[in-house]
Formats: C-alpha cells, structure tokens, sequence
C-alpha cells in the first residue's frame, strides 16, 4: 500500500496515459498536422451547428471546382443548384499564402429507439487539416474568415423558410425539431400592397432603419428587435403587408400558433429555436388564447360543463387546453431570452385591437401600430395597376367619388379587379367593381334606415311606457294622498274624541 502511494506521489497519472501522451509526441513529431473537426450536430438538444452550416457554404465554391463526389440542393435561384461535398471527400483551400485541407466525413449511427424499423443515422463533420506551424494563422485569422465568408454566402444562396411550430407531443428524440418548414414563396411585395402611398413609405423606411440598426441597438442597450402590430378589418391585408415585410426584408417567416403551445415553458423553447434574421408571426391575437391578464370570469353554465368533463375520460378528440399566460407571452416579446440571436421582427394581427391587453401592446412592446383599413383612392390604383395593368380610365372618376362614400376592403376591390375569362377587359371588371359598390351603398342606407326605424320604435315604445308609468305613479300618489287624508280624518276624529274624553274626564 505505502509503494503504491509513494508511485502515485511521484507518478500522478497512469501508465497508459504517460504512453499515449509519448506515442502522441512521437507521432506529432513525424506526423506534424493537426485536425480539427466540426459536427453537424451539437450540444444536448442536438441542435444544427452554426459552425457546420457556415463551413458547407463556405465550400460549396472550392468543391465545385476540384472534388469528385458532389451533392446538390436547391437554392436561392431556384435554377441553379448549390453544390456541397459529398462524405469522404476531399478539398483544399488557400489563404493568406497557406494550404488548408478539408475532408468531409460520415458515419453511420444505429439509433437507440426500440421499432420494427431501426432506424439509421448519418453522423456527418467536416476535419480541418494543416500544419502545426500555421496554429497561431487558423485560430487567429483563417477560422474566423471561413466563418464570415460561409455565413455570407449561406444568405445569400438560402432559400427563404416559412416555419410553423411542431406540436410538443412530437419533440422528442435525435434531431427532433420543434419547427416544421417548407419554402417561403409568397409573391406580395410592397409594390403590389394597396394602401396609403405615405404611409408604406414610412413602414419601408422604418424597416430599413431596423435592419441597419444593430450598431445603434448595442449603443443604447436594447435587444435588436421590434414589434410590429396589425390591425383591421378582415380582408385589408395585414397577412399580405407580413409576406411583403419578408420580402423587402429577406426574413425568414416563423408563424407562431400559439394554441398549440402547451406552456410557457414551450413557448421560450420555441423561441430559442428561431433563427435572428426572421419574422415571427402570431396571427389574430385576440382568437388565439384568453390573454387578458385577469382570466375571465367563467358563467355559471361554463362552470358546470367543465365539472361534468372533469368526472368523464378524456375523449380522443379533447385537445389539452394552451396553458400560456399573458405574462409567459410579454417574456417571449421582450424578457431576457428575447435578446437571443437579435435581428427579429415580432409581428401581431388582430381584428379587434381594442380586446388586447393594453401591456401586450404597449410601445416598447409593439413599437408600431399599423391600420390597414378600407380601400382608398390611392390604394385602388395600385390594384389597377396590379391587376388590369392601368394607370387611368374614365370610369376611375366614379369609383374615387364612390370609393368616399363606401367602405370596401383592398380584398372585395381585388376580387371584383380579377379577369377570369378571356372576353373580361378593364371596363368591365371596372363596371363590376361600380356595381360591387352601388350594392353596398344600398345596403348601407338600407342598414341605416333599418337602425333609425328600430330606434324610432324603441323610443315611442319608451315613451309609451314612461307615459303608463307616469299615469301609474300618479294614480298611486293619488291613492297614497287620499289614503293619507283618510288617516289625516280618522285622526282628527279620534282627537276629538280623545279631547272630549280628556274633557270628560277633566
Ligand atoms: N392592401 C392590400 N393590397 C393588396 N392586396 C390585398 C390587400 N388587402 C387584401 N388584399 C387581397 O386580399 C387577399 C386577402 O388579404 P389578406 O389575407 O392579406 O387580408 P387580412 O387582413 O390578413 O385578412 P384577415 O384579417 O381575414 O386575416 C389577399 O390575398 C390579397 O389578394
Ligand atoms: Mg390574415
């Protein structure tokens, strides 16, 4: 025991870490490169590496000149593919008058999951190969370039992606991903949206000041992102102006359902898991969860539903109810896990801005509140424009004047704009839209004749009954007085007597 320490004293490490260190030495020595390798996937939640991605693009250009094994996908320019390297393959790379290598490699993982079909992975990293003497070169200067240059060109080759949150109960597992995508192609675009031409121009100044804005941010110690809410009625193109923001901006779409989203917990996770350059949506706010801060008090009857369900089991089609608050959703906008990543748009549509909670939408919050309203003037012709390709007609008069009595949205204007046959021209889908509106100034007046009447009614019936009422409140004042002069009499009479007995007495 006491040789034992005595070794341990003077030999802290085991003999076979002392080997393996020599045999490093001794190979270093002949062998002198050293590698570094990069995995696809890192960390605990498995997360896609930054790092990876950044190299692959930053490849795709010396790879397409010089390996043999190539991989392509679609990009950006949907007719030209981008080229990365395909597993075990090799390229090199000059900078700054050095030869780098890197090699692509690949393995095969067997997952854990118990199935009739195991399933197979591929492990994929690119090895960062050069010489010992170059250390100081890659760590100081070259790594940090490939990572510039590959997040530069992975921008610029990536095609834009509209997300929608996966529902929890499917995010478990290797890779599992809380955000399901496909290709973002919606064509609207600020050219195209109708509305008033100063105010679009203010929106597209702010977000260009946004997206120019992370110096400024830093400066006065805010998270690089801002709040945008839209309101109006149905059909006045809040989903189109998010689409055109998108586009003008070259965001990323993720569109939050927040029903989905169980807690808050889930909410922040999805938060986490959103990339900075993107435009996070909650459509219709005020339908999506009973955010009012102080939960509504349930009626009596909504009360003994939920008792009774409670005694029942839970049907397969019960969904469990979203059990995010409205303070869960002022963190998810601006508490301390906003700040992650920055370059983030929120954006909030609502029929109804006056059901939000006033903290939800509060500036700092939503910096900016947009009305997209009725169809203007202005607007019209940017639809002419866009759907019959005119800049003028002669029926545009009447639709102006009209167009200032009528409320018509940008998406009944549209509608009434499209050519649907080949016999169809300007004038007549401009003749529809005068129509189209003719229809709803008769409703209109029909509505208001229909109010004015009902109000006419409520006020003769009011009348009528303050009249009964009055005549009511008379005849009882009456009786009260002539009941009050019948006690006033029988207790005159009753001094008399009471005198004349006192008298009689006297
Ligand atoms: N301002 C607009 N400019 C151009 N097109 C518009 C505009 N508003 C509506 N439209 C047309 O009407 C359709 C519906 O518009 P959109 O979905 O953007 O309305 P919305 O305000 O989001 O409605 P909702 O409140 O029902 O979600 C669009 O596809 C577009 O063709
Ligand atoms: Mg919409």
């Amino acid at each position: 025991m006491f040789l034992l320490a005595l070794i341990r004293q003077y030999f802290p490490f085991s003999p076979e870490t002392i080997l393996i260190k020599y045999i490093h030495k001794l190979t270093s020595f002949a062998y002198p490169y050293v590698h570094i390798k990069f995995p696809e996937y890192t960390g605990e939640r498995m997360k896609r590496s930054e790092a990876y991605a950044a190299i692959e693009a930053y490849l795709s250009a010396a790879c397409s000149q010089r390996a043999h094994k190539l991989k392509a996908d679609l990009g950006n320019d949907s007719t030209k593919p981008i080229l990365s390297m395909d597993g075990h393959e090799e390229v090199t790379d000059e900078f700054d008058g050095t030869t780098f290598w890197w090699s692509s490699n690949t393995s095969i993982r067997q997952t854990q999951a118990l199935s009739l079909y195991p399933d197979q992975e591929e492990k994929r990293s690119y090895r960062l190969t050069f010489h010992k003497s170059n250390r100081q070169l890659v760590l100081d200067s070259y790594l940090s370039h490939v990572l510039k240059e590959g997040r530069e060109v992975g921008i610029r080759n990536r095609r834009r992606k509209l997300y929608c949150n996966n529902p929890s109960s499917n995010w478990g597992g290797y890779k599992s991903k809380v955000w399901n995508h496909v290709v973002f192609e919606h064509p609207s675009c600020f050219d195209t949206l109708a509305m008033d031409p100063e105010k679009k121009r203010e929106i597209m100044k702010d977000l260009d000041a946004f997206r120019k804005a992370k110096d400024y941010y830093d400066r006065i110690g805010k998270a690089w992102k801002r709040g945008y809410l839209l309101y109006g009625p149905p059909g006045t193109g809040k989903s189109s102006m998010i689409a055109a923001m998108a586009n003008f901006l070259d965001y990323d779409v993720y569109d939050l359902e927040l029903t989905t989203v169980k807690n808050n917990v889930e909410l922040r996770k999805l938060f986490i898991e959103t990339t900075s350059k993107s435009i996070i949506v909650i459509e219709d706010i005020d339908c999506s969860l009973d955010l009012t801060g102080k939960r509504k008090q349930k009626s009596k009857k909504e009360e003994d539903k939920s008792e009774e369900k409670k005694n029942l089991p839970p049907g397969p089609e019960e969904k469990e109810e979203s059990k995010v608050t409205l303070s869960g959703l002022l963190n998810f906008i601006d508490g301390l896990w906003s700040a992650c990543g920055g370059e983030r748009l929120i954006v909030f549509t609502t029929n109804h801005k006056e059901k939000l909670d006033p903290a939800l939408i509060r500036r700092g919050r939503m910096d900016k509140h947009i009305e997209m309203s009725y169809c203007c003037f202005d607007a019209f012709k940017v639809l002419a424009k866009n759907y019959l390709d005119i800049d003028s007609h002669p029926l545009f008069d009447a639709i102006r004047d009209l167009m200032e009595e009528v409320k018509i949205t940008p998406a009944d204007v549209a509608e009434n704009l499209m050519l649907w046959s080949m016999d169809e021209d300007a004038g007549s889908c401009l003749e529809n839209l005068i129509q189209a509106m003719n229809k709803a100034k008769e409703e209109e007046a029909s509505k208001k004749a229909q109010a004015s009447t009902e109000e006419n009614v409520e006020g003769e019936e009011e009348e009528k009954s303050g009249a009964q009422e009055e005549g009511a409140s008379k005849r009882a004042q009456a009786s009260t007085d002539e009941a009050v002069e019948a006690e006033e009499k029988s207790g005159a009479k009753v001094d008399e007597a009471s005198k004349q007995t006192v008298c009689n007495g006297g």
